[in-house]
């Protein structure tokens, strides 16, 4: 399988060392970069070409007034913005901020926090891209503050969440109706139906849309280390707490919380979460010092936490006081209808500037159609991105797409009404084939986490997918 496209990324800054080795970073890690050294060769290229990400410097020729800032939030708010300055000042770091940047960074740049900022930005910018082009340059940017600008930020924030389906148009109701309220909120859903997605538009169409919306991966963070990252630390707190470190919910302030896989969180990190919310203050670790947030919570979960709270597994308290607003994503399968928008959406995003790749065949369309995609949109783009690679001609055909959707495989145990209708080994059969396209999704086609999940050796994990017809390397991003 040919690798997907590279990221295009526009540098644009007038320091000539600067340019040449922050391009050669990027582009050792698989980038394609152009860099630039003014402000108005940055806007004729975002003019010229396709970019999916810009690196702007602040003070460089044509950009004293942040010209290239407010052209590319106005024209081009698709294209997510990483600001790196060597010369900070709180008006324009503020500016910048209103105007909806992905980051802000301080020179000189540690090579690894540069990668970290360009992964999130684009990870992020994959739900931020407007429905259609000439939507692009109407779009205004979403982080405008006042009344008048209400319709701009809400179609912005809608521009991501593409869907015509009835269960759909009842969620981007459900999302308005509930932005405004300062209320937390539960997101539950099948992995990949867009909680994340979600979530930041709730956060983008709120009074907070101008402070952080800070993502918290609860899978991430483990318990002994919880109240450190959230809370913040200083020096010599503990062993290994080598520098001063503002916490996550500090960072948060004023802004939106997201917290997504809360269904992972061990219980000892449960109680030190229920005590900040209760009270929105903490005491960050090493000091004796309270400090206080105001951040909104809104968590995600692919588990029952209803089911979890039964089992003792999640505290009761903590559940009522984060599901205080519970919002269920529908799954792709319960609105089919949208499949082709969505699958021709990804083509638009996903094909390279010079692609003469022009849509689906019927044929094609209708197998996507009719797949119960257990991992949702996110495994619906990866196989449009897959067969954008292997296509050879302006239309993808079922020949293009993968083995799953190809061939005639178990019908998926949600997809039967009545299940005493197959026979025990077949219901054994298309269960296995659920959750093996389930795990592998979650774990984005590595083979060793999922083998880690299921309690399966990575040889034992890999015969099951051969006897599947299930190749993890179309699940990888
Ligand atoms: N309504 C939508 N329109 C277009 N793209 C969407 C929509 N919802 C989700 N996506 C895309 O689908 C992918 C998965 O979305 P997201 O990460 O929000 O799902 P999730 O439910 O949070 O997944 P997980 O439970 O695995 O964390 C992303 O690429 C996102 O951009």
């Amino acid at each position: 399988m040919k690798r997907p496209r590279q990221a295009r990324i526009l540098i644009a800054d007038d320091e000539p060392l600067y340019l040449q080795t922050t391009g050669e970073l990027l582009r050792n890690e698989g980038y394609h970069c152009t860099c630039v050294s003014d402000a108005n060769a940055a806007i004729q290229a975002l003019q010229n070409e396709p970019f999916d990400l810009l690196l702007s410097d602040l003070s460089m020729p044509g950009n004293m007034k942040l010209e290239l800032l407010k052209e590319s939030r106005s024209k081009h708010a698709h294209v997510p913005l990483i600001v790196i300055t060597g010369v900070p000042s709180l008006p324009t770091a503020i500016e910048s901020i209103r105007l909806g940047i992905a980051d802000y960074l301080l020179k000189p740049v540690k090579l690894e926090d540069l990668l970290g900022s360009v992964q999130r930005a684009l990870r992020q910018a994959e739900i931020s891209a407007p429905k259609t082009t000439t939507e692009t340059s109407e779009t205004s940017p979403p982080s405008a503050p006042n009344a008048t600008d209400r319709i701009n930020v809400e179609s912005s924030a809608f521009a991501e969440i593409i869907g015509e389906s009835k269960p759909m148009k009842d969620l981007t109701e459900i999302i308005q109706r509930v932005a405004d309220s300062n209320a937390n909120v539960l997101l539950t859903g099948e992995s990949g139906t867009g909680k994340e997605v979600i979530a930041k538009a709730i956060h983008r169409l709120s009074a907070r849309h101008a402070a952080p919306f800070q993502v918290i991966d609860c899978t991430a963070v483990p318990d002994s280390l919880f109240e450190s990252v959230l809370f913040g630390h200083i020096k010599g707190s503990f062993t290994g707490a080598v520098k001063d470190q503002t916490g996550l919910l500090t960072e948060a302030d004023k802004g939106t919380t997201f917290f997504d896989e809360l269904g992972e969180l061990p219980l000892g990190s449960q109680a030190k979460l229920l005590r900040a919310i209760q009270e929105q203050t903490f005491t960050p670790l090493g000091t004796s010092k309270p400090v206080t947030v105001d951040t909104r919570f809104i968590c995600a979960t692919n588990r029952s936490l209803a089911n979890e709270v039964d089992a003792g597994r999640f505290r009761r308290d903590l559940y009522y006081r984060l599901a205080v607003i519970h919002i269920d994503i529908p799954t792709l399968r319960d609105r089919s209808e949208d499949i082709p928008l969505l699958a021709n959406h990804f083509l638009k995003r996903l094909r390279p500037p010079e692609s003469n790749i022009e849509g689906f065949s019927k044929e094609a369309l209708e197998r996507l159609q009719s797949y119960p995609w257990p991992g949702n949109i996110r495994e619906l783009r990866n196989v449009v991105e897959r067969a954008l690679a292997l296509v050879r001609t302006s239309t993808i055909e079922v020949s293009d797409l993968p083995q799953t959707l190809r061939n005639d495989l178990p019908t998926p145990l949600s997809a039967i009404q009545d299940l005493t209708e197959i026979s025990r080994d077949e219901a054994m059969e298309s269960a296995e084939h659920e959750y093996l396209i389930k795990l592998i999704t979650k774990h984005a086609g590595n083979i060793s986490q999922s083998a880690r999940q299921a309690g399966l050796s990575r040889q034992g994990l890999d015969k099951l997918l051969k006897r599947h017809k299930i190749r993890a390397a179309e699940f990888r991003p």
